[in-house]
C-alpha cells in the first residue's frame, strides 16, 4: 500500500483533447468518445481471475495463503481476523476519524432506511390476493479495497444498506497489509467494529470474492468460510472481473471497478474546482478515468493549466498524472450543452458532475450515470464520504443498466399468491384454455381436479 508520497518522477501531463464540434455523431461514436480499455484489459484480467478461481476452489486456505504471499507480501496461517484485533483497532482509532466515520454512518443510515420499498397486497376479486414482499438475502460478503489506499469509508457504504435491508449474516474482507502484521488496515477494522461486524477476513482481490461465492471448507481446527448469497463492494479490475465471473453463483451489486469521473461544464464553471475534482478521482488508480465535457475552449484551456499546476503538487502526483494522461482521460469539446448531454448519456460515467448555469435543469436530463453531482458544492468527494449517498457505483459504462449499491441490492421481491376456492373457480376455464393452447394439458387438469 502506498501511504507516503509517490516517489517515482511524475510524468508530464498529457490531457488529450477530443474535438466533436461541428460533427453529427452516431450513438456509437458518442459512446466511443472516450475509449475505455474495457475489452482488452478485461480479457487479460479474466484469465488471471479464472486461475485464481480454480486455485481457491481446489485448494482452499492453502491457495489463499499463497495468493496473500504473492500479491500482498504477507505470510498467513488463517485469514480470519480475531475479535481482539477488531476491539484493539477501534480502541486505537483517531478521535477525529471516529467522529467522521460516525457522521458518515449516520447520514448513510438515514438515507438507506428510507430506501426500503414497501410490500404490496393487491386484491384481484373476492378471495384473490397477490402480494409482493421484499425479503432480505440470508448472508452477504462485503469487499473493502485496500491495495493503493485503505478505503474505510467503503465499510460504511457496504454495511449500512445491508443492515438496513435486514441481512442477518454479514462477512467482510479486505486485503492483508504487510505493515500491519498481515491484518487489514486498522481503520478498516475499526470501522467494521463500529458497525458491529464480527466476521472479518484478511483476504484481498479476486480471491476474496471467490471465497465468499463458493465458500471454503475448514478441516480440523480451521474455520470454514460459509458461502454467501450476494457479494458487494468496489475494487480494482481483478475484483470487478471476479464479481462478473461469479455472478450467477451469487448475486452482485454492480461492476464497481476502477473509478471514473466525468464533468459536464460550461463557461460559468470555475477551472480550479473542475481540475481539483478530476484529480480527486484520478488519485484512486493509475487507470482511473477523468473526463471533462465542455462547450467552452476557454474553460478547457484553463482546466488543463490548473490540472498541470495542481497535479504537480498533489501527494499521489505520479498516479494522478498517469491517470490523467491515459487514453481513458481527456477533454471532449462539444458544440453546445445539448451535445454535451448526449455525450454524457452515452458515456454513462460512474460519477457525473454538472457545473453549468442552471445545473439542476441539466442534471434532470441525464439518464445514464452511477451518481449525479449537481453544482459547485456537490463534489464527488462529498459523495465518497459524507453525503449520505452510496459511493459503490457502476463503472465501465454499466451505469446504463445497473445501479449503485443500495438497500434493494440485498433484497428480493417475492410474490405470494393466495386464492380461495371461489376465486380459483372464477378463472379456472381460462387456465384450462391457456394450458390447451400451450399443449400442456396437465396444467389444466391440476385445476379441474379441484372441482370434480
Ligand atoms: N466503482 C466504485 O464504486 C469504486 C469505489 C471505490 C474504489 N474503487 C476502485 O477500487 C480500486 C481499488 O483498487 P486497489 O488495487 O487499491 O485495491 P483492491 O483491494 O481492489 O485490490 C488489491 C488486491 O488486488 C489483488 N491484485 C493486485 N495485483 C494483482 C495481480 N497482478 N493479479 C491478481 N490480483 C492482483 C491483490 O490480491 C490485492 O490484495 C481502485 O481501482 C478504485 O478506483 C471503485
Ligand atoms: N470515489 C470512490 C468511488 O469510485 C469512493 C471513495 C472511497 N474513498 C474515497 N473515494
Ligand atoms: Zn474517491
Amino acid at each position: 500500500m502506498t501511504t507516503s508520497s509517490d516517489t517515482s518522477a511524475p510524468a508530464a501531463l498529457n490531457f488529450r483533447s477530443i474535438d466533436f464540434r461541428g460533427r453529427r455523431l452516431s450513438l456509437a461514436e458518442l459512446r466511443g468518445a472516450v475509449p475505455r480499455a474495457r475489452h482488452q484489459t478485461m480479457a487479460d484480467a479474466e484469465q488471471k481471475v479464472q486461475d485464481i478461481i480454480a486455485a481457491v476452489r481446489s485448494r482452499g486456505f492453502s491457495a489463499l495463503a499463497e495468493l496473500a504471499r504473492t500479491f500482498d507480501g504477507v505470510e498467513q496461517s488463517h485469514p480470519r481476523v480475531s475479535a481482539e484485533a477488531l476491539t484493539q483497532a477501534l480502541a486505537g482509532l483517531d478521535p477525529n476519524v471516529r467522529a467522521a466515520l460516525e457522521e458518515s454512518i449516520s447520514r448513510a443510515r438515514q438515507f438507506a432506511e428510507r430506501q426500503r420499498p414497501s410490500n404490496v397486497d393487491v386484491s384481484l376479486g373476492d378471495g384473490a390476493v397477490v402480494s409482493q414482499n421484499w425479503i432480505p438475502v440470508g448472508r452477504v460478503g462485503l469487499y473493502v479495497p485496500g491495495g493503493l489506499a485503505p478505503l474505510a469509508s467503503s465499510v460504511i457504504m457496504n454495511v449500512v444498506p445491508a443492515v438496513a435491508a435486514g441481512v442477518e449474516s454479514i462477512a467482510l474482507a479486505s486485503p492483508p497489509q504487510k505493515d500491519f502484521g498481515g491484518l487489514p488496515h486498522p481503520t478498516i477494522l475499526a470501522a467494521a467494529k463500529l458497525l458491529g461486524i464480527e466476521e472479518v477476513y484478511a483476504i484481498g482481490g479476486a480471491q476474496a470474492i471467490v471465497s465468499f461465492a463458493y465458500g471454503i471448507p475448514g478441516s480440523g481446527d480451521e474455520l470454514s468460510i460459509e458461502p454467501v448469497d450476494v457479494v458487494t463492494g468496489p475494487g480494482n479490475i481483478f475484483v470487478a472481473t471476479a464479481k462478473r465471473l461469479v455472478k450467477g453463483v451469487v448475486g452482485i451489486d454492480s461492476e464497481a471497478g476502477t473509478t471514473e469521473i466525468a464533468i459536464l461544464a460550461d463557461s460559468t464553471a470555475q477551472a480550479p474546482l473542475v481540475a481539483a475534482d478530476l484529480i480527486s478521482q484520478a488519485e484512486h488508480d493509475p487507470k482511473a478515468a477523468s473526463v471533462l465535457v465542455t462547450d467552452s475552449t476557454e474553460l478547457a484551456d484553463a482546466v488543463v493549466r490548473e490540472l498541470a499546476r495542481q497535479a504537480a503538487a498533489t501527494k499521489h502526483s505520479a498516479r494522478v498524472l498517469e491517470a490523467l494522461s491515459g487514453p481513458q482521460s481527456g477533454v471532449v469539446l462539444v458544440d453546445d450543452l445539448e451535445q454535451g448531454i448526449a455525450v454524457c448519456n452515452a458515456y454513462a460515467a460512474e460519477h457525473l458532475e454538472i457545473m453549468t448555469a442552471d445545473a439542476p435543469a441539466v442534471a434532470a436530463r441525464i439518464h445514464n450515470a452511477g451518481a449525479i453531482f449537481v453544482g459547485d458544492y456537490s463534489p464527488v468527494s462529498l459523495g465518497d464520504y459524507c453525503a449520505g449517498s452510496n459511493h459503490v457505483l457502476p463503472t465501465s459504462g454499466t451505469a446504463a443498466f445497473s445501479s449503485g449499491l443500495n438497500v434493494t441490492t440485498f433484497l428480493r421481491a417475492v410474490q405470494v399468491i393466495n386464492y380461495d376456492r371461489g376465486a380459483l373457480e372464477k378463472v379456472s376455464s381460462h387456465i384450462v384454455s391457456l394450458s390447451g393452447a400451450e399443449d400442456l394439458p396437465g396444467h389444466g387438469d391440476a385445476v379441474r381436479i379441484r372441482f370434480e
